[in-house]
């Protein structure tokens, strides 16, 4: 994999070429170029405040700016709300752009090109940069208040309105497609009543917490975990049919009864109980949940620890 180059140009409203622009080009006479960027940087303004959608913002940027500089490429990563983007093609020359708003970090901005970019066409990239900070800034706000609403605050888990949406979204497109398959886990930690009376409610916390963070080092990134009630969860395996179900429910029993979780010096024993349903065409998904919650319910009878295949 190719190295990246470390990040050494930080774009903030300060370091905006604007302005040097207009003096660099009036000591080499080359007014054309001024006035393109000027009329390009009006543009990207009046644009950029048309959408608080982080990628939408990017993506006009990346169409506007390719209009006028040969820019192959873009990559986008904000790691704190979790967004990575890619726009265009690889390309083997790039630059590197660490974008900055009063000390807040704005994300990491990677710009491709085929051929090296030239001094006038980063000073171009650097005069239209900054039209993209406060715009971007706003929308990485109103990203975070987003995914705070439907993220469980203790775990990280997405929460039960997370799940209502995006389970009546799945179900929506199965049937739209006409039946492709997908599977749900309906989970439920094992006598975890035991756990918070004898850890208390603190170490039963960090317990839902390590269990999480297990489940997801199982999940591949598209499977989806929510916290749907006190410490019940529910895995969504899109495009997964019941047996390859069944196998990721076993290894994720597995992953939580070898977990070695230990709690103020003494180790605490967790397990989980699964139930595993496929969503049939065309059932409505309250009977798809009820039959996830019946083989649940039969894993819990048969002794814990243990996956149910719904019928
Ligand atoms: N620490 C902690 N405990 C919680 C939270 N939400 C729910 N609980 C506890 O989870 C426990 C659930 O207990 P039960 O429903 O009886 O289930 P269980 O003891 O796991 O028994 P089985 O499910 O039958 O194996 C209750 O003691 C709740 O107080 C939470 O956010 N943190």
């Amino acid at each position: 994999m190719q190295k990246l180059p470390p990040i050494s140009n930080i774009i903030d409203f300060d370091t905006s070429r604007l302005p040097q622009l207009e003096v660099t080009r009036q000591r080499n006479q080359v007014q054309p170029v001024k006035n393109n960027i000027a009329d390009l940087h009006r543009q990207l303004v009046l644009q950029l405040q048309t959408s608080l959608e982080a990628d939408r913002l990017l993506s006009m940027f990346f169409d506007t700016v390719r209009g006028s500089i040969p820019v192959r490429g873009l990559n986008y990563q904000h790691a704190s709300t979790d967004l990575h983007l890619e726009l265009g093609e690889n390309a083997i020359h790039s630059m590197h752009y660490r974008l900055n708003h009063q000390g807040e970090n704005l994300g990491e901005l990677i710009l491709r090109s085929d051929c090296h970019f030239d001094e006038s066409q980063l000073t171009q990239l650097e005069a239209l940069l900054p039209c993209l900070l406060f715009p971007l800034r706003n929308a990485l706000l109103y990203r975070s208040v987003i995914l705070d609403a439907l993220r469980d605050p203790l775990t990280g888990a997405a929460n039960r309105v997370a799940m209502d949406q995006t389970l009546s979204r799945e179900i929506e497109m199965a049937r739209r497609r006409g039946g492709l398959p997908f599977s749900l886990l309906m989970l439920d930690l094992d006598h975890f009543k035991s756990i918070n009376d004898r850890h208390g409610h603190q170490g039963g916390d960090e317990v839902l917490k390590a269990v999480v963070a297990c489940l997801k080092l199982q999940l591949r990134n598209m499977d989806m975990l929510f916290r749907f009630g006190g410490e019940e969860f529910l895995v969504l395996l899109s495009n997964t049919p019941l047996e390859a179900a069944g196998i990721v429910g076993n290894r994720l029993c597995e992953a939580v009864e070898t977990l070695p979780f230990v709690y103020k010096g003494e180790a605490v024993p967790v397990s989980i109980s699964i139930g595993c349903a496929t969503y049939r065409f065309p059932e409505s998904l309250d009977d798809l949940l009820r039959r996830a919650d019946d083989a649940l319910y039969q894993a819990k009878r048969n002794g814990r620890n243990q996956l149910r295949m719904a019928i």
